[in-house]
């Protein structure tokens, strides 16, 4: 990919990058769950990762903490070359994790849960996060929701204050309200300068809080940009209204996909330039416009395929 050969390009002398991924391949008998990867996560962004379910998320994700063993490349993190176990260690104490599934001893209750991470690793945050997330302390792990063990998470994660924390699909399950005090809490974190790594398969979600996304397929990257570029390539979402009928066949260009051409109202994404857009549509009697940036989950089945679909 032109993506990962660039990556390679730009690397600096001193390595900046809060996480560096470098070729990082993990083979399970005939699964290629992560088949050189290569990308940087840079200090203060939300990075976004994205793939469909089986696309090797969460495998970058425990190589990344050590919790398996490459099966070619590296990575650091926070420097620390994920081959080393020493090293990994110490930058670890440093980082927050949320794991897709929680390991909790069930029959701890919260606060004991948190007791013990805090004597690994120091809780200067926590009042303040539990606050915010409120799980229930006294009652056993074993008893809690699916929501409130996502909450004991979040707490677990951030509680230490760390640089980087990494998040394994951490809305899954999560009710809206929950989902949006998530979202406000790591903005106003990256805000602060903690750089935030998360897995979603939720296009919506990294679209409103990620600043740069890459997308794995089948254990390949297959896209690592901005978010305003994906849009950008995705075209334009256009509603134009007619003030008559016109001949399909003439109104509709190349240039337009997904065309809805229903009474007098066509719509559709184009992926042309606005002006030659503009110079078309002149030709016709427009009683109404409306541009606007297509939803990212539109942007991915366009250019990666309608398999991809279940991603959205
Ligand atoms: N321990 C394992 N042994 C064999 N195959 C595995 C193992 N763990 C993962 N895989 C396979 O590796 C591929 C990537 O899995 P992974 O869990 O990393 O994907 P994911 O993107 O996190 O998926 P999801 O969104 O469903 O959690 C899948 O094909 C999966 O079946």
């Amino acid at each position: 990919m032109s993506s990962q050969t660039a990556a390679h390009e730009t690397e600096p002398t001193a390595d900046t990058a809060t996480i560096r991924l470098d070729g990082l391949t993990k083979q399970y008998g005939d699964v290629m769950a992560n088949d050189a990867v290569s990308f940087a996560v840079e200090p203060g962004e939300i990075f976004g990762y994205l793939g469909p379910n089986g696309a090797g998320k969460t495998t970058t994700i425990r190589l990344l903490l050590g919790l398996l063993k490459p099966t070619a490349g590296t990575a650091t993190v926070l420097g620390a070359d994920i081959r080393h176990r020493r090293a990994l260690t110490r930058a670890k104490a440093n980082v927050g994790y949320l794991p897709d599934t929680l390991g909790f001893e069930e029959r701890l209750t919260g606060r004991e849960v948190l007791e013990y991470f805090a004597r690994l690793r120091g809780d200067e945050r926590r009042d303040e996060l539990l606050e915010l997330f409120r799980p229930p302390l006294d009652k056993p792990v074993e008893t809690y929701s699916h929501g409130n063990r996502r909450m004991l998470g979040i707490v677990q994660a951030f509680m230490h204050d760390p640089d980087l924390v990494i998040m394994d699909e951490p809305t899954s399950g999560l009710d809206p309200l929950k989902q949006d005090r998530l979202h406000l809490f790591l903005e106003d974190e990256r805000d602060a300068g903690t750089t935030i790594f998360f897995s979603s398969h939720v296009l919506s979600e990294v679209q409103r809080i990620c600043d740069r996304v890459g997308i794995i397929r089948d254990g390949e990257l297959v896209a690592l940009e901005t978010i305003e570029e994906l849009l950008e390539r995705g075209g334009k979402d256009v509603r134009v209204q007619l003030a008559g009928p016109v001949d399909p066949d003439q109104f509709v260009t190349a240039e337009m996909i997904d065309v809805e051409l229903v009474d007098r109202t066509a719509r559709f994404t184009y992926t042309g330039e606005a002006i030659e857009l503009l110079e078309h549509l002149v030709q016709y009697d427009v009683t109404d416009i409306d541009i606007g940036d297509p939803q990212l989950d539109e942007v991915f089945k366009h250019y990666y395929g309608t398999d991809s679909q279940e991603t959205g």
